[in-house]
């Protein structure tokens, strides 16, 4: 599955292109925080890699198979949750897996004990709070054993105790061996958790670099741009 590289990929609904011609290379280790301003297509980046929409152009290639081996997950900003339990939730994607129904349980325990909701196993899924549903949804997705997670602003939303809750889990899953693949909005989220940043804008990944190389000085005039809270995307919008 890996190194992950993904060369001139394209999307561009309507001829107007949103992705274009981004190249990008991933090892199968550590967390990578994608940056960029609103709209550059971040979130569309990782539905593109988990084959939730097809690209208009380029190649993925991951680790020599057009395809991932399947051990990817993917958790929302805005989890979507089954009406069932909070247990059902997580033990109901464990069906597809070559697992016994008592593995099932097991695992399905083991990860809600992991990040703290063993206690709301029994309740409807439906009564969590936002910060809860995000550690439900991640607990669905650990439970899997992924070897690649692909987080869409897991922390949007929520206060800076659920915040530290939902790092702690990422981390978690970094240790167990998944490569974490994230998006967020919190540049405080992203000194703490990332290995490695890419700053994506104008449609392409502008710099790629470790995440104390590009805090200390992001190389692209992009990246500083945006560092510096200076919006020149914005001023391309309002024209
Ligand atoms: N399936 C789709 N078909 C057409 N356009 C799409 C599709 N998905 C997303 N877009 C458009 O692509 C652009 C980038 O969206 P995306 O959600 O990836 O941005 P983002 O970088 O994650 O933004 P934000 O930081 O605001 O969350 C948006 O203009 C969006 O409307």
């Amino acid at each position: 599955m890996f190194p992950l590289r993904i060369a001139g990929l394209r999307f561009a609904p309507e001829a107007r292109p949103i992705l274009d011609g981004l190249d990008l290379e991933l090892s199968g280790e550590g967390i990578s925080v994608i940056l960029g301003p609103n709209g550059t297509g971040k979130t569309l980046l990782l539905r593109l890699l988990a084959g939730l929409l097809p690209a208009d152009g380029g190649a993925i290639d991951w680790g020599g198979a057009a395809q991932p081996d399947g051990r990817l997950a993917m958790v929302f900003q805005q989890p979507m949750l089954l009406r069932m339990t909070v247990f059902t939730n997580v033990e109901f994607a464990l069906r597809p897996q070559a697992m016994s129904a008592a593995e099932r349980r097991r695992r399905t325990t083991e990860v809600l004990e992991r990040v703290g909701l063993a206690h709301r196993a029994r309740d409807c899924a439906r009564l969590l709070s936002g910060g809860e549903r995000q550690r439900l949804a991640l607990a669905r997705a650990w439970a899997m054993r992924p070897r690649l997670l692909l987080l869409d602003e897991p922390t949007a939303s929520l206060d800076p105790s659920a915040t530290e809750a939902v790092e702690r889990i990422i981390r978690e899953v970094r240790t167990e061996g998944a490569k974490v693949l994230m998006t967020t909005h919190n540049l405080g989220q992203a000194t703490r958790l990332a290995d490695d940043i890419i700053f994506l804008a104008d449609g392409r990944v502008q710099e790629h670099a470790p995440a104390s190389r590009f805090f200390a000085r992001p190389q692209s005039p992009a990246a500083r741009a945006f560092m510096q809270g200076e919006l020149p995307w914005r001023i391309a919008f309002d024209r």
